[in-house]
């Protein structure tokens, strides 16, 4: 494959619904937009899930813009490859972290890849589900009343899992309300790291409630903590932010820090890493589910594609398009039914860039050849 052009494009999409976590509140999503164009003319698309600010991790906009123009986007017009393996094990190597950034690129060389194997991504993955289970992610909201209204909208609309945002002060009491109203739904919580060993009697408490995991309750670069916290715990914890690549993964689960992972394509650096993190876990019997970041339909493409490993046996946070966005940027948009998802079966994503809306909410763009 021969790239003969890149073009990145900062678009703003406003969300329907405020997000807030333990780390901050999002209105909107500001992200970057990757399109590869190959020497005989196809498009490869994918989308950087750095937020605005590195609240989640270190990451930007801003900072992937650097890395990607740069670094990455040189080296990738410059080589010819023949798999967008060669990228991570190759040629993004050398290059130090910046794991959106370069999941960024090499999910937009996979799709164009796959597209010119003729194979829908999934296929191209070594997927081989037709359709996934997807859960939802219930951001903190002003009371725990709202909290159930929202599930409640969730539930009737077929979602498998319902994730609960939570921090000091917003953890037991909420969980503990929306356990007697709902006293079998599938739900767990997500702390984005909101907690230290100090607070061990609160997430000890939350072991009472039959959580089919707490996520990353601990700092976001942990993995020892984790360890003691999970030898407290009858209750999983699934680990988020501490997993940035395969020898993380491995690290952690050799020191019990996590009974399940949360795969987050941009987190790990690309699709060609979360596959061989996907390897290692089903190995250890340690259950996969893909995370979220609040993202654009081409995002959610990639996510979808993923999850159709066979690994990924625990509902994700792929919701469909309509819970985020007044129009998303691809045709069809995500749809969820009975809380599953069809994997396209079509080359590459599967689902068409929708260039009318992608130039509406475009703020910025360059091209690069
Ligand atoms: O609906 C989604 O896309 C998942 C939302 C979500 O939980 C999230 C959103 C932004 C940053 C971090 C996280 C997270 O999973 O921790
Ligand atoms: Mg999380």
């Amino acid at each position: 494959m021969k790239i003969k052009e890149v073009i990145l494009r900062h678009l703003k999409l406003d969300l329907l619904h405020p997000f807030t976590t333990s780390f901050g509140t999002e209105y909107d999503r500001e992200f970057i937009l990757v399109e590869v164009i190959s020497d005989n003319g196809i498009s490869g698309w994918a989308e950087s899930v750095a937020m605005l600010d590195p609240l989640y991790n270190e990451e930007t906009l801003k900072s992937n813009w650097h890395i990607l123009e740069d670094y990455l986007i040189p080296i990738l017009l410059k080589n010819k490859i023949q798999h967008p393996d060669e990228l991570s094990e190759k040629y993004f190597s050398y290059i130090r972290g910046n794991y959106m950034a370069k999941a960024a690129l090499e999910g937009a060389v996979w799709d164009l890849y796959a597209r010119k194997q003729n194979l829908s991504l999934s296929k191209a993955l070594g997927g081989n589900k037709k359709k996934i289970e997807v859960g939802v992610s219930i951001g903190i909201q002003d009371s725990v009343d709202v909290t159930l209204e929202m599930i409640e909208s969730r539930l009737k609309e077929g979602y498998k899992r319902f994730k609960l945002k939570i921090k000091p002060g917003w953890d037991v009491e909420l969980i503990d309300k929306v356990r007697k109203v709902y006293p079998d739904i599938p739900l767990m919580a997500d702390a984005n790291s909101a907690y230290t060993l100090k607070d061990i009697d609160q997430l000890v408490a939350l072991d009472d409630y039959d959580l089919m995991m707490i996520e990353q309750p601990l700092a976001y670069n942990d993995i020892i903590d984790h360890a003691d916290l999970q030898a407290k715990l009858k209750t999983p914890i699934c680990l988020d932010e501490s997993i940035h690549s395969l020898e993380d993964a491995w690290k952690a689960i050799k020191l019990g820090s996590c009974k399940i992972i949360n795969i987050k394509v941009g987190r790990v650096g690309g699709l060609t890493e979360s596959r061989k993190i996907h390897d290692l876990c089903q190995e250890h019997g340690i259950p996969l589910w893909c995370g979220g970041m609040l993202e654009s339909g081409i995002g959610r493409a990639h996510n979808i594609a993923i999850t159709s490993l066979p690994n990924f046996v625990l509902p994700g946070d792929t919701a469909a398009s309509s819970l985020y966005w007044a129009e998303d940027i691809i045709d069809p948009e995500v749809t969820v039914e009975n809380g599953m998802i069809t994997v396209p079966s079509s080359p590459g994503i599967g689902y068409k860039p929708n260039l009318t809306n992608i130039d509406k909410y475009t703020v910025y763009s360059e091209t690069y050849r």
